[in-house]
């Protein structure tokens, strides 16, 4: 699904109204009234509403919501439509006109002072102050409206947007400004501000309503930011044919684990198996033999020479893919193996853990990546090997700078991962729960992207397509577990499961 900017919507609204012979204001309807279905299915007739409307058309939705609710038996709505400086958007004066011809509502039109309605944890507001047309962050009395209502403990309905954040970069904004909502509904698109975790606290809940915007200007207009569904990753995983071989779904060679960190090696071979690798070889420190043996009996073990440690990274075999880091530690003996593997292999890599953590050791290292490397740093990680970052989206930005600049596909890990592609696109995940923020789960995601270029997949589609499917994987496996419960290992497990579910099309992805 493609991810708009704010700027783009109109022309989208535009051609919606166009194809579908309809006007703004029939659009409008549509919009309030989907905003409304979902305010009926959770508050009963007897709620007191209090809906406040900005002078656009958001608060042009917002008058038309608090219309059906009202035309609908909600007859505790107030209305406080803020027109200080005395223009109104079309639809909004519009939806006006209709609003105040209906017999016994309450309705305020604010033009200079305004006495806040009282308002405590009892109360629904609506909040349609501003929406994807905020042009400047709030001041005045709609940044003090916008703290009287975080300040009441309301349950606030946000429409489109929370009144004062904008649809894509708020790092200049403070979030004390801006009306925290606890319920979020936005238009068929997410905006890209919902993917940033320091907005998590402002959104609450989002939730994307369907109101038939026009497919084919959708799909004519370009974006670099779109979220991974199970409609996207379906048509990439290819069917197993009948007259094959292990080898043909291709052999992983995992340089993991060392002592104490055996574990990681043993999730991230888990995975690789569970997600269709042919032949998996864990390489790692000779004291890991038995437990890798005993746990995987499924992968084979090279021994390094080091019986504590990896101390040599040579590619002796034919490998489809080769992963380093998970578990290896940091060693200097281990950094020169990382070295020579980035200086000579041929296989496509995935490097995770560890071997960042080596590399953020020797930096220079980074201009060795072969192009198309895949990293998957967690935000610690990713610091450590780009500098520090005070905020999600300058790290987005940098890591679109850096998959650009060296060529790389970069899996910035996090509630919703993002796959940066050499090309500076952004792919964002839609999978996961809290219960994946356990020891070894990144060892378990590692597993399952090579386990994807194995089996010859595009470095690219490998990774959207390992993230999606760990992340769903940790999905099926949490409705059994419970996310307290939930262990990597219980990821990894489910990885075969969770791929049967995106082929057979499964309700509720589909
Ligand atoms: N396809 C869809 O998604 C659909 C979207 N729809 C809805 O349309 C909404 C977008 O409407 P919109 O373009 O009229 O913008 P909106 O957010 O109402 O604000 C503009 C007004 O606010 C003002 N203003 C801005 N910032 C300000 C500030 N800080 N402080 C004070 N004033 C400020 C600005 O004034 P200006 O500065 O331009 O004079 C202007 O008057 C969208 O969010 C959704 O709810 C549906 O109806 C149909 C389908
Ligand atoms: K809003």
């Amino acid at each position: 699904m493609k991810i708009f900017e704010s700027h783009t919507i109109k022309e989208i609204d535009n051609a919606t109204c166009e194809a579908q012979n309809i006007d703004s204001l029939q659009l409008m309807e549509r919009a309030a009234n989907a905003v409304a279905c979902e305010i009926i299915t959770r508050f009963f007739p007897t709620q007191r509403i209090v809906v406040i409307a900005g002078p656009g058309n958001n608060g042009g939705d917002a008058l038309a919501v608090a219309r059906i609710l009202y035309e609908q038996g909600y007859k505790k709505v107030e209305v406080f439509l803020f027109n200080v400086i005395g223009k109104l958007s079309h639809d909004c004066e519009e939806e006006r006109k209709k609003l105040i011809t209906m017999d016994g509502i309450d309705f305020t039109e604010v033009k200079r002072d305004f006495q806040p309605p009282y308002l405590s944890e009892n109360d629904v507001v609506v909040d349609g102050m501003f929406g994807c047309g905020l042009n400047k962050q709030l001041q005045g009395g709609f940044m003090m409206l916008a703290r009287y209502i975080n300040d009441s403990g309301a349950y606030v309905v946000s429409i489109d947007l929370p009144s004062g954040l904008f649809g894509e970069w708020n790092a200049d904004v403070n979030r004390r400004d801006v009306v925290h909502a606890d319920l979020t509904l936005s238009f068929q698109t997410p905006k890209l501000s919902f993917f940033f975790s320091e907005n998590s606290d402002v959104l609450g809940e989002w939730k994307l309503l369907d109101i038939d915007l026009d497919d084919s200007m959708m799909k004519e207009i370009p974006t670099n930011y779109l979220l991974v569904e199970a409609k996207n990753v379906r048509p990439l995983l290819k069917p197993r044919k009948l007259f094959t071989g292990k080898r043909d779904y291709g052999s992983v060679l995992l340089f993991s684990g060392s002592i104490g960190m055996m574990g990681a090696a043993v999730l991230s071979a888990r995975a690789c198996l569970r997600s269709g690798a042919g032949l998996v070889t864990v390489h790692s420190a000779r004291i890991g033999m038995p437990v890798v043996q005993t746990a995987v009996p499924e992968a084979m073990f090279e021994p390094d020479r080091n019986e504590n440690y990896i101390t040599d990274m040579g590619v002796h075999h034919t490998h489809q893919a080769v992963v380093a880091g998970p578990g290896i530690g940091t060693n200097d003996r281990t950094v020169d193996a990382l070295e020579e593997l980035l200086k000579t292999t041929k296989s496509p890599l995935v490097l995770d853990a560890d071997a960042l953590n080596c590399i953020a050791r020797r930096p220079q290292l980074l201009t060795n990546l072969p192009s198309y490397t895949i990293i998957t740093p967690h935000i610690g990680e990713f610091d450590r090997l780009f500098g520090e970052h005070n905020n999600s989206e300058d790290r987005l930005k940098k890591a679109i700078e850096m998959a650009k600049y060296h060529n790389i596909i970069i899996v910035l890990k996090g509630h919703y991962t993002a796959t940066v592609r050499p090309t500076g696109r952004v792919y964002f995940n839609s999978t996961g729960n809290p219960g994946m923020a356990t020891a070894g789960s990144g060892d378990v995601l590692t597993g399952v992207i090579a386990a994807f270029l194995a089996q010859g997949y595009r470095p690219e589609h490998a990774a959207t397509l390992g993230v999606y499917i760990h992340g769903l994987a940790g999905d099926m496996a949490v409705k059994e577990i419970g996310e307290y419960g939930l262990v990597s290992s219980d990821i990894a497990n489910y990885c075969g499961r969770a791929i049967r579910a995106i082929i057979n099309r499964e309700s509720p992805l589909f």
